[in-house]
C-alpha cells in the first residue's frame, strides 16, 4: 500500500476554501475568483505582526462567500446562510489604501462637507434599486418559485454592476436569503418601519424601498430617527424637516434606548467611557408613545390599539413607581409577548388585506445595527430580543405579539446598494469591525471629519512630527492602550485601528452627517422653536445620571485595558447579557425625582409624529 502523503493544515484549508468555492453560484465565482485566495494571504500580509491575523482570516473569507442554499435536513444545510455578505476590495486596491494611510496627512474637512444629500448617494429612479420579489402564487412549484427568484436576482445585481462600477457602488447585500427575509416582512406587514440611525439617516433612508411601500403596496412607511441621544436637538429637529419635505407621505418618530442628557455629548471625557446598560433601561426608551400616534393616525380607527395605549400608560407608571417590579407588572398585567413562527402559507401574497383579523402588523426593517431590536425591546419594556454591536447580529426574522392587536417583526439588518462612500458606511457600523480587510482609511475618514487625536489625548508616536496620518493615529492610541503584536512585540496598529472603529460606532468618537444646508442655516436650527422647546423639556428633566443610582438605568465606565479586550472580540453578541448579571440597585432614594425618560421631548416637534 503506498505511504500516505504528509498533508498540512494549510493545505487542508486551502482544499476546503477551493470546495467551498465551488460550491458557489456562477456569478459570484466569476467575480471572486481572481482574488479569493490571494484574500487570507493578504490579510496574513497585511496582519503578519498582528497576534490574531489567524483567527481573522477565515472570518473575512466567510463574509463574502454567497452561500449555497440547501434547505434545512437536507444534506450540506448551512444555518448561516442569513450572514451579511457583500463584494470584496481587491488585494491591490486594499494596498493601494494602506499606502495612503500611512503617507497622507490628515487634513480636516470643512463643516459643510458632513452635509450629504439623498439625491447624490441614492440616485432615485436609477438601477440602485432594491431587489424585488418576483410575482409568485400558490399554484407554483416551490422549485419555480425559487429560480424564478434567483433568476431575477442575478439580473438585479447584473444590472447594478453594468451601470457602476465596483469602486464607486456601497457595500450592499449580496446575500439573496436576507432579501427573502424581507420580501417575507413586507408582506405580512400593514406598516412598515423604517429604522436609522440619527448620525447618518440618509445613508440608511432607500427611497426605493419608500416608493415601493407607499406606492406599489399602498401601505405607509414610518421613519424611525433612532438613537437621538446622540446628536444634538438641533440636528434632530433638521433631519425631520428635511426628510418631511423630500418624502411628504413619510410619518417621522424620534426614538431613544438609552436617553441621556445633550451636556455628556460636550464632554471630552466620555469617549473614555463606556455606558453599560442595564436591565431596566428598555422600560425608559423614548418614543413608544409617538409611534403609538403615528398608528392611530395610519390606521385610523381601522384597529382597536387601546391595548398598546394602556401597556404604555401601565410601563410609564410601573416606571414612576420603582418599588414595583417591572417583571412581575407585566406578568400580572398578561402583558407576556408571543413570539410567532410564520409559516409561507400564512404569508400571504403583497395584495392581502390591511390589518388581518383585526391585528396591526408593523415590519421593523433597516440596515445593520441601527437599533432595531433595540426598538422592539423598548416598546416592549422588556429585553425579548437580543441585541449586539455586531451587525447582522439578527439572522432571521421574527414575529412578537405586543399586546393581542399589535404584532411587531424584527427584520434581519439590509444593506441597500448606494454610492456612499464605503468609508461612512463603515463608521455606521453596516460591517463587523473584526472583519474589515482594511480599517485604517476608515480611521483617517473620521479623523477628517471629528478631532480624533484630541478627543482621545494622543501624542505623536516616535517618528512623526509633521501632522497625524491615520497610521499614526493607530500607533499612538496602540502605545496609550498598551495594544502590542504578540510576535514581534511591535505596537499593534491594526488592534488599534479595530478599536477607534469600534468606538465610533459605539458613539463615544461620534461623527454626524447634516442635511443640506445645515452649516449656514446651523444658527437658526439652534434657535428653532422646536430646538429650543425640546432643550427646555430636558433641562427641566434634569441629568439622566442624577438617578442613576435609583433607576439602573445606565451606568458609565471607565475603560479598562482587560476592559476593551472583552470588547474587541466579535463575540460581544447580546451586550445585555454582563448587566442582566448585575444587580440592579435598589430604588428606593430618588424615587420621586422627574427623570429624562418620564416623556420624550421630542415628542414636542410634531402633534401626530415627533
Ligand atoms: N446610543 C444608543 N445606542 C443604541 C440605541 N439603540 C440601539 N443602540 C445600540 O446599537 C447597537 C445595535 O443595536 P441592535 O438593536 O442590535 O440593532 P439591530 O438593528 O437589531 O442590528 P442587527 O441585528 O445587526 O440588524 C447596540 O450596540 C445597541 O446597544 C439608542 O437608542 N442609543
Amino acid at each position: 500500500m503506498p505511504r500516505k502523503k504528509p498533508f498540512s493544515a494549510k493545505q487542508k484549508k486551502r482544499q476546503l476554501q477551493d470546495k467551498r468555492e465551488r460550491k458557489r453560484g456562477p456569478l459570484e465565482a466569476g467575480r471572486s475568483e481572481s482574488n479569493s485566495r490571494s484574500e487570507s494571504r493578504e490579510r496574513g500580509e497585511e496582519n503578519t505582526d498582528t497576534s490574531d491575523s489567524e483567527s481573522i482570516r477565515p472570518q473575512v473569507r466567510r463574509i463574502n462567500q454567497q452561500p449555497h442554499i440547501v434547505r434545512p435536513g437536507e444534506k450540506g444545510y448551512d444555518p448561516n446562510r442569513y450572514r451579511l455578505h457583500f463584494d470584496r476590495d481587491s488585494k491591490e486596491e486594499i494596498e493601494r489604501r494602506k499606502k495612503i494611510a500611512q503617507e497622507k496627512i490628515l487634513e480636516p474637512v470643512t463643516e459643510a462637507e458632513l452635509e450629504v444629500d439623498i439625491e447624490k448617494i441614492y440616485r432615485p429612479g436609477s438601477v440602485l434599486d432594491f431587489p424585488k420579489r418576483p410575482a409568485w402564487g400558490y399554484e407554483m412549484s416551490k422549485e419555480a418559485v425559487l429560480s424564478q427568484e434567483e433568476k431575477a436576482f442575478r439580473e438585479y445585481l447584473q444590472k447594478i454592476y453594468e451601470n457602476h462600477s465596483p469602486r464607486e457602488l456601497s457595500y450592499f447585500d449580496h446575500n439573496l436569503e436576507t432579501w427573502r427575509q424581507l420580501w417575507r416582512v413586507l408582506e405580512m406587514s400593514d406598516v412598515i418601519l423604517l429604522i436609522t440611525d440619527i448620525r447618518h439617516p440618509v445613508l440608511h433612508f432607500s427611497p426605493a424601498l419608500y416608493d415601493y411601500v407607499t406606492k406599489d403596496l399602498g401601505r405607509s412607511l414610518i421613519l424611525v430617527l433612532n438613537k437621538t441621544d446622540l446628536c444634538p436637538p438641533s440636528l434632530v429637529v433638521a433631519w425631520k424637516h428635511y426628510f418631511q419635505t423630500k418624502f411628504p407621505e413619510v410619518h417621522v418618530v424620534c426614538f431613544t434606548s438609552y436617553p441621556r442628557h445633550p451636556e455628556d455629548e460636550q464632554d471630552p471625557s466620555s469617549v473614555f467611557k463606556k455606558r453599560r446598560k442595564r436591565r431596566r433601561v428598555w422600560s425608559s426608551a423614548l418614543g413608544p408613545n409617538q409611534l403609538l400616534r403615528a398608528c392611530e393616525v395610519i390606521t385610523a380607527g381601522k384597529v382597536d390599539l387601546t391595548s398598546w395605549r394602556r401597556k404604555i400608560e401601565r410601563d410609564s407608571a410601573a416606571l414612576c413607581n420603582p418599588a414595583n417590579d417591572r417583571a412581575e407588572s407585566i406578568v400580572d398585567s398578561g402583558d407576556a409577548v408571543l413570539s410567532q413562527q410564520i409559516s409561507e402559507a400564512e404569508l400571504g401574497t403583497p395584495s392581502r388585506e390591511l390589518y388581518k383579523d383585526g391585528v396591526l402588523s408593523i415590519g421593523c426593517v433597516g440596515f445593520p445595527n441601527v437599533g432595531k431590536s433595540s426598538i422592539i425591546n423598548g416598546l416592549v419594556g422588556r429585553k425579548i430580543v437580543s441585541v449586539s454591536r455586531t451587525p447582522g447580529h439578527t439572522k432571521y426574522f421574527q414575529t412578537y405579539f405586543l399586546t393581542p392587536t399589535v404584532r411587531l417583526c424584527d427584520c434581519p439588518g439590509l444593506i441597500f446598494p448606494s454610492l456612499v462612500d464605503k468609508q461612512q458606511q463603515l463608521l455606521a457600523g453596516i460591517y463587523p469591525i473584526a472583519q474589515i480587510q482594511e480599517p485604517y482609511t476608515s480611521v483617517g475618514y473620521l479623523s477628517c471629519r471629528i478631532a480624533v487625536p484630541q478627543l482621545l489625548k494622543l501624542s505623536y508616536p516616535n517618528g512623526v512630527k509633521n501632522g497625524w496620518t491615520a497610521w499614526a493615529i493607530c500607533e499612538a492610541w496602540a502605545d496609550k492602550r498598551g495594544y502590542k503584536t504578540a510576535k514581534a512585540a511591535r505596537s499593534d496598529t491594526y488592534r488599534a485601528a479595530n478599536s477607534i472603529l469600534r468606538l465610533a460606532v459605539d458613539g463615544r468618537l461620534c461623527m454626524c452627517m447634516r442635511p443640506p444646508g445645515y452649516t449656514q442655516q446651523k444658527e437658526s436650527w439652534e434657535q428653532h422653536p422646536e430646538t429650543l422647546e425640546i432643550v427646555a423639556h430636558i433641562q427641566a428633566q434634569g441629568h439622566p445620571n442624577d438617578d442613576l443610582s435609583s433607576g439602573g438605568e445606565e451606568e458609565e465606565e471607565e475603560i479598562s485595558s482587560s476592559g476593551e479586550e472583552t470588547e474587541e472580540r466579535d463575540h460581544d453578541a447580546d451586550e445585555e447579557e454582563d448587566a442582566e448579571e448585575t444587580p440592579t440597585p435598589s430604588h428606593s432614594k430618588k424615587a420621586g425625582k422627574p427623570k429624562m425618560s418620564d416623556s420624550n421631548p421630542f415628542a414636542l416637534l410634531g402633534e401626530d409624529e415627533c
